[in-house]
């Protein structure tokens, strides 16, 4: 990864604290350069308090509300209203109060019987609302990301066919018996954005994170660690998903 950049605070609320500054300044800057700001929500446990600080009168008044357009690393195939989707938790904890149109909230539709269309839907929506570099990959100002204690990201997990994608910009991944299909963005479009922001918490994800920031990627790089981002990469965690960091 290039421009690496990793912050560590206190706990989960003093980073969430830091996100939304990072996150309402990066908004405003894509905002101001460029008119639009096009951002990916994670979804997960990590980023809720984000969310929830975001759709505080302090924080939601400094938003370009006109300028963003919000988007989704990744989804599980579930309904809106299922406790696992992750537009389920991002509506609830910012989106449903916040002073956007229907047109500016883009979530990613996954069904279980046409998850191969539902991609191929998500991919041509970014074919045609987002800028696309040299190589035609659509590029995002921000995309937010979590990193689960396994070592997947977005919906990359590891050992799946997935990681090995680069011709589409969205993809459907089967994690394991028992989880519900997923799509997630693939490597090119993580690696095309402007920005990358990790955010990770918890005791349970020091071991993830000491391998992905602490040791050279080798033979068999864990799905965080496969991005070879052209933007700018930043890590905000905790001081116990940091624990295994040498000081
Ligand atoms: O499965 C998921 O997990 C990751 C990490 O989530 P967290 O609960 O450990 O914060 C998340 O980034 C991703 O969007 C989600 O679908």
């Amino acid at each position: 990864m290039t421009h690496l950049d990793c912050r560590i605070h206190a706990d989960r609320e003093a980073l969430s604290r830091a996100a939304a500054e990072r996150v309402t300044a990066l908004c405003r800057q894509a905002a101001s350069a460029r008119g639009t700001c096009h951002l990916a929500l994670a979804g997960g446990s990590t980023p809720r308090q984000l969310y929830t600080l975001l759709a505080e009168p302090d924080w939601s008044r400094q938003l370009p509300w006109p300028a963003l357009q919000i988007y989704f690393g990744d989804e599980r195939a579930v309904p809106p209203d299922h406790p696992d989707s992750n537009y389920g938790m991002a509506r609830s904890a910012w989106l449903a109060c916040a002073p956007l149109t229907a047109g500016q909230i883009h979530p990613m539709a996954a069904d279980p019987g046409r998850i191969d269309l539902d991609a191929a839907d998500y991919a041509a929506l970014l074919e045609r609302r987002l800028p696309r570099n040299e190589a035609g990959v659509p590029v995002f100002d921000l995309i937010l990301l979590g990193l689960g204690a396994d070592g997947h990201t977005a919906s990359l997990f590891p050992d799946t066919p997935v990681l090995d994608e680069r011709t589409h910009w969205v993809a459907p991944v089967y994690p394991g018996p028992g989880e519900h299909w997923r799509l997630t963005l693939t490597l090119p479009v993580l690696e095309a954005a402007r920005h990358l922001l990790f955010l990770v918490a918890g005791a349970d994800k020091a071991g993830a994170v000491a391998r992905v920031l602490g040791t050279p990627a080798g033979a068999d790089p864990l799905p965080a660690q496969r991005i070879k981002a052209q933007g700018r990469v930043e890590w905000y965690l905790d001081a116990q998903a940091a624990g295994g960091l040498q000081a």
